[in-house]
C-alpha cells in the first residue's frame, strides 16, 4: 500500500500523472478484463428504442394516473434519489416452462411498467400500471448506464457520496446489471472506467486524487472481506468522523481501471455462489464493492508575495473524499429444495424484509425509530439511505407468468423507495481522515526529522570549536527553522 503513496512532491506528482496515463491507455480499451472495449462515454445519450416502446405506447396515461401520484409528488427529490426498474428478457428456462406471456411490460417513453394485454386477457384482470423515474426494457447495459447510474458516479468525482444497488427476486438480473458479461460490462465496469475517464478528461489536470477500493459481502449475516478472504472478525463501527464503517476491511489504494477490475475478478473468486432451483450462479451473499474517492484542487492554495500561506475562496487546505458504494443484493426468493440453500435464503429473506421495513419507515412522516441495526446491509448502508447520498436504485424483474407476485412485490418495493428523502451533500474534510491530508502531514514529518538529523550530524562533525551550549542552541534554531519552512510549503 505504502509504495504507491507519493512521498516527495516529486514522486507524488509522478503517481498522480501515471494514475492520469494509465486511465487514458484504458479508454481505449486495452483496460479492464470484463469489459472488453464495449464501454462509451456518451454524456449525451439518448433513450433506445425499445420494441416494447411501440408496443406500450397504447397505454393510456389516464390509467396509471392513480399510481403516480407519489412520483409527482417527490419530483424535487428524483435528482438524489432515481428509481429504476429493469425487465429483463424471457431466459431460456422461462420458455421451456412454457411461459410466454409478458406479464409485465416496460414503456421506455413514458418510465411505465403496466400489465401486458395478454396478460390481461389472459387473467381476466384490470389494467395496473406503475410509473418510476426509468424504465429499461433488454439487455443494453450501456443504456442503463448512462441513463440511470452515471450522474450518481460523476457526482461521486464531485464530492457526493454515492450509492447505486441492484434489488429483485432472485434470477431477474441484478447480477447481469451490476456487474455484466463479456459483451455486456454491467454498471461495476462501466463506472470504474469512468472514474478513471473522469480523472483524465474532467478535472483537466487541476485536481489530484486518490482512490481506494474494498470489497465485501455480507453472506449469512456475517461481513466478509472478499479481497482478505483470512480476515475474521468484520464489525461495523460508527464515529464522529468517520461516519459508519466496517473494520479491519483490507483497502487497496488503485491506479487504473485495470486494476481495479483485477482487484474485483479477485474478490469475485471469493464470493458465496451456488446453483439454486431457481438460478445457475445464484449469488448467495449481498457484495458491496466500495469506492473512496479522495481530491484535492492543485490550485486550491497559494503562497502569498510575503511567503506566508492563504487559501483561496473555499478552500484552505481541504480534501474532498466521497464513497462511491456499488452493491449487488442476492434475491429474494421461494423455499428451495436444498438444505443449506434454505438457511441462506432464510438470512437472505430476512436482510431484505429489513431493507424494506428501513425504507417504509423513512417515508412515514412521522418517522420515530428506524431499525437500521436489524441487519448488517441495513446498518452500513445507514448513512446512504437516511440522508447522505446520492442513490440510485435499480429494481430488476422477469417478465414472466411464474414470477408474477415477486415481479409485484419488487415493483411495490420500488415505489416505496422513491418516497425516500435523500440529500447529499460535498464532503469538505480538514483533518486526517483524508489519506492525501494524512500522508502529506507525515511526509513532511519526516522530511523536517530527517533534514534535522542530517544538520545536526553536520553540526557534530564539522564544528569541534563550538562550545556545546552554543551548539544546542543553534541546533533548536536550525530545527525550528526547517518546521517553519515545512509548515509555509
Ligand atoms: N437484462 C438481461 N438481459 C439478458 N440476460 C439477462 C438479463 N438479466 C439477467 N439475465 C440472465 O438471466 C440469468 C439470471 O440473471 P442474474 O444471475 O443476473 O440474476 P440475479 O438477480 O443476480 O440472481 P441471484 O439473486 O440468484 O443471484 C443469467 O443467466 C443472466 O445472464
Amino acid at each position: 500500500m505504502s509504495t504507491l503513496i507519493p512521498l516527495p512532491n516529486k514522486r507524488r506528482q509522478n503517481h498522480y500523472a501515471a494514475l492520469r496515463r494509465t486511465s487514458i491507455n484504458s479508454q481505449n480499451g486495452s483496460s479492464t478484463g470484463i469489459n472488453s472495449g464495449a464501454v462509451g462515454y456518451n454524456y449525451n445519450s439518448s433513450r433506445a428504442s425499445s420494441p416494447a416502446l411501440s408496443q406500450r405506447s397504447s397505454v393510456s396515461y389516464s390509467s396509471i394516473n392513480g399510481n403516480t401520484n407519489s412520483n409527482n409528488n417527490n419530483k424535487n427529490n428524483s435528482d438524489f434519489c432515481q428509481v429504476t426498474v429493469r425487465i429483463r428478457p424471457f431466459t431460456a428456462n422461462e420458455w421451456n416452462l412454457g411461459n410466454t406471456i409478458p406479464v409485465w411490460e416496460g414503456n421506455e417513453e413514458l418510465s411505465t411498467v403496466s400489465y401486458s394485454d395478454e396478460w390481461i386477457e389472459k387473467s381476466n384482470k384490470n389494467q395496473l400500471s406503475y410509473q418510476y423515474d426509468n424504465v429499461i426494457v433488454g439487455s443494453d447495459n450501456k443504456e442503463l448506464y448512462n441513463r440511470c447510474v452515471k450522474d450518481v458516479v460523476m457526482s461521486s468525482m464531485e464530492g457526493l457520496n454515492g450509492t447505486v444497488f441492484a434489488y429483485g427476486q432472485t434470477a431477474s438480473g441484478k447480477t447481469y446489471s451490476m456487474m455484466g458479461v463479456e459483451n455486456q460490462p454491467g454498471i461495476i465496469p462501466q463506472a470504474v472506467d469512468d472514474v478513471f475517464y473522469y480523472i483524465r478528461e474532467m478535472s483537466k489536470g487541476d485536481n489530484e486524487f486518490l482512490l481506494r477500493v474494498s470489497y465485501m459481502e455480507i453472506y449469512n449475516e456475517q461481513i466478509q472481506d472478499l479481497l482478505s478472504p483470512e480476515t475474521t472478525n468484520l464489525r461495523i463501527f460508527e464515529d464522529r468522523r468517520r461516519g459508519i464503517y466496517v473494520s479491519p476491511l483490507k483497502e487497496e489504494i488503485v491506479t487504473s481501471a485495470k486494476q481495479v477490475m483485477r482487484i474485483i475478478q479477485k474478490g469475485e473468486s471469493n464470493r458465496h455462489i451456488s446453483t439454486t432451483d431457481y438460478n445457475k450462479h445464484s449469488s448467495r451473499s449481498h457484495t458491496i464493492f466500495q469506492m473512496i474517492i479522495e481530491s484535492k484542487s492543485q490550485s486550491s492554495s497559494t503562497r502569498s508575495s510575503k511567503g506566508s500561506f492563504y487559501s483561496q475562496k473555499g478552500s484552505s487546505d481541504s480534501v474532498k473524499i466521497s464513497q462511491l458504494n456499488l452493491i449487488d443484493l442476492s434475491g429474494s426468493e421461494k423455499a428451495t429444495s436444498d438444505a443449506d440453500r434454505r438457511k441462506e435464503g432464510a438470512y437472505i429473506n430476512k436482510s431484505l424484509l429489513t431493507l424494506g421495513n428501513v425504507i417504509s419507515k423513512l417515508t412515514e412522516e412521522k418517522r420515530g425509530h428506524i431499525p437500521y441495526r436489524d441487519s448488517k446491509l441495513t446498518r452500513i448502508l445507514q448513512s446512504s439511505l437516511s440522508g447522505n447520498a446520492k442513490i440510485s436504485v435499480i429494481c430488476t424483474i422477469s417478465p414472466a407468468g411464474i414470477n408474477a407476485d415477486e415481479s409485484h412485490n419488487t415493483l411495490n418495493f420500488a415505489k416505496r423507495v422513491k418516497k425516500v428523502a435523500t440529500k447529499a451533500h460535498t464532503n469538505q474534510v480538514l483533518d486526517d481522515k483524508a489519506l492525501i491530508q494524512k500522508y502529506k502531514k507525515e511526509i513532511n514529518e519526516l522530511k523536517v526529522k530527517l533534514q534535522v538529523a542530517t544538520d545536526m550530524s553536520n553540526i557534530s562533525s564539522s564544528a569541534t570549536s563550538i562550545d556545546d551550549g552554543k551548539k544546542e542552541e543553534e541546533m533548536m534554531l536550525l530545527k525550528q527553522e526547517r518546521m517553519k519552512v515545512e509548515f509555509y510549503d
